[in-house]
């Protein structure tokens, strides 16, 4: 099985793939009487005959080193991750090559991080590593196919780090 370390999630190193929901530096806005500052506009909601509905997962925590079997993604809409619990998560994306994934890659994220999938980003499913695995994720709502996986013939092997 070919190796694959999790590298610290970045939104320089995420942006062919998508965009990193965080709360850093200084706001943008400063809101509710100066309690509050808002990181405005981060990722945008790319969706195709539909509509962008926000749902909850709740899902298994696994364990690394983990065996990647498949990437999937969505033609029709883009897809959203944010934790809700102050926990790091697995996040495995591929570029396309030819309608293929190519090698993946795979981030960890620090407590506190989201992200959204550009639309037709290859990607591995929610992947929680700590319980209880509650995410909200906002991504189409629509009538229609929106989802198409790819099965790797070999699976690879995904680790914390080098
Ligand atoms: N299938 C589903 O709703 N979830 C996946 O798209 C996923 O990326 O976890
Ligand atoms: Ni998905």
């Amino acid at each position: 099985m070919s190796r694959i370390d999790a590298a610290p999630l970045t939104a320089g190193a995420f942006a062919p793939y998508g965009e990193v929901l965080e709360a850093e530096g200084a706001p943008d806005r400063i809101i509710n009487q100066g309690l509050c500052g808002r990181f405005h506009d981060l990722a945008t909601l790319d969706v195709l005959d539909g509509r962008a509905g926000i749902s909850l997962f709740k899902a298994e925590p696994r364990s690394l080193p983990l065996r990647l079997e498949m990437v999937e993604r969505h033609p029709q809409g883009s897809q959203a991750f944010v934790p809700m619990s102050h926990d790091p998560f697995l996040v495995v994306v591929a570029p396309d090559e030819g309608g293929r994934p190519g090698t993946p890659r795979a981030f960890l994220t620090r407590a506190g991080q989201g992200i959204n999938f550009h639309r037709g980003t290859w990607h591995g499913v929610l992947t929680p590593l700590y319980a209880p695995g509650l995410f909200a994720v906002i991504d189409r709502i629509g009538a229609g196919p929106n989802l198409e996986e790819h099965w790797f013939e070999e699976p690879y092997l995904v680790h914390a780090t080098a």
